[in-house]
């Protein structure tokens, strides 16, 4: 039996757990040091077995996943490297920075065992092994970062396993990628949360704000939802990089206000039309980094059993929907589904068939 060890089995972790358990030769460990934590893990059936010890946890262990805030990362590397580990053993982590991590690693002593880095490019808004899901890696990036001393052999045995999430992966050095995932991911998370806030100040003194945020708000908001504590430790741990893509930033949203101080009306379209070109050449729709899901928005009349009209012509046709959500309903007013779909091709055949009947955007 190959024994997976994850310590920390929350949204990631528990995803990882959920995707190799069940796996022929596979058996899953999930540590916490919290009783209750592992009676939980153990009541949702995401691991195989569930210790609060960490010795216990990695006793034997082939592979070892670290799955806990950014912040803690090295203080469990520490404790590893204290412990008698299985010759040959492999250790990773998923923590959304790399250099440091890596550093770290790089100047242990870890006795017969080997630390390769990782980051799965997906994610959700929400936290803790309740949000986990098996499908969370499928179709999205996974990033390792291997260095010059990483034995080829080991790299293969974890490019092997990782297989089970359906992810693809991908070798990065780990200095750049903090760079791009700080301007990727870092940086969007900080706009996100300094908007939601702004405005949640101006509703204080009017909760209009609140009700009249429609579909633009909540899409680029969204992830301001994201852990606070998962948060911190990112921000900073990638400080240095993410302080430079402020100033980037800030630079960013001086231009507009020149541009609109000036009514430069073509210089405003410009800026839209640019943006517009890099998104749609942006790679095709996968999962993860955000996207997670190929979207379509219907507006529908707000008549009862709408909803299950469409829901069966695309059963008939054999169309799998993933998710259906009611932007807007509201008596006498249009309202808006936003259906989704987990393949493009799907995602077509819909939009094919709804667009003889509805107003249908992409
Ligand atoms: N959330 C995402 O979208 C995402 C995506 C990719 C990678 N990551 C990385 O994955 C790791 C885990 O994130 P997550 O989203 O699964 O978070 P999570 O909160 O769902 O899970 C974190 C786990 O770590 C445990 N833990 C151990 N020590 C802790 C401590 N001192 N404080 C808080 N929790 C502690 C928690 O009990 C929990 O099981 C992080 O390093 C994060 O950077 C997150
Ligand atoms: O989709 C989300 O909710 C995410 O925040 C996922 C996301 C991202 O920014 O794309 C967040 C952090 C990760 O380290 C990787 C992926």
């Amino acid at each position: 039996m190959t024994k997976i060890a994850i310590y920390g089995v929350g949204l990631i972790g528990g995803s990882l757990a959920l995707c190799f358990k069940g796996k022929p030769g596979l058996t899953v460990v999930g540590h916490s040091g919290n009783p209750a934590s592992v009676a939980k893990y153990l009541k949702r059936g995401v691991v195989d077995h569930a210790t609060t010890s960490f010795e216990e946890a990695a006793a034997d262990a082939d592979f070892i996943f670290l799955c806990v805030p950014v912040g803690n990362l090295n203080e469990y590397l520490e404790k590893l490297a204290s412990l008698p580990l299985k010759p040959g053993c492999i250790i990773t982590d998923v923590g959304s920075t790399k250099a440091s991590v890596s550093a770290f690693a790089a100047q242990l002593r870890l006795s017969g065992a080997c630390f390769i880095g990782g980051h799965p490019m997906a994610g959700k808004e929400k936290s803790g092994v309740e949000a986990a899901s098996s499908l969370l890696f499928e179709n999205a990036f996974y990033v390792l970062t291997p260095d010059h001393d990483t034995p080829a052999e080991a790299y293969e045995r974890l490019a092997v396993l990782l297989q089970h999430t359906k992810a693809q992966l991908v070798k990065v050095e780990a200095g750049l990628h903090d760079e791009i995932v700080g301007a990727i991911s870092h940086l969007p998370h900080i706009i996100a949360v300094a908007l939601v806030n702004q405005i949640a100040k101006y509703n204080e003194a009017n909760p209009l704000y609140r009700d009249l945020a429609a579909g633009g708000f909540r899409d680029i908001t969204r992830i301001a939802s994201s852990d606070p504590i998962i948060w911190r430790d990112i921000l900073i741990n990638n400080k240095k990089v993410v302080l430079q893509l402020l100033q980037d930033w800030n630079e960013e949203i001086l231009s507009f206000i020149r541009l609109l101080e000036a009514e430069d009306g073509e210089g405003i379209e410009r800026e839209f039309q640019l943006a517009n070109t890099f998104r749609s050449e942006l790679p095709e729709r996968r999962k993860g980094v955000i996207h997670s899901f190929y979207d379509i928005y219907i507006e529908v009349p707000d008549h009862p059993g709408i909803i299950g009209q469409i829901t069966t012509l695309l059963g008939s046709h054999r169309v799998n929907l993933s998710n259906i959500q009611i932007i807007e309903s509201r008596e006498d007013v249009p309202g808006v589904l936003r259906l989704s779909f987990r393949e493009e091709e799907q995602m077509d055949k819909a939009l094919e068939l709804l667009k003889e009947d509805y107003a249908v955007h992409v």
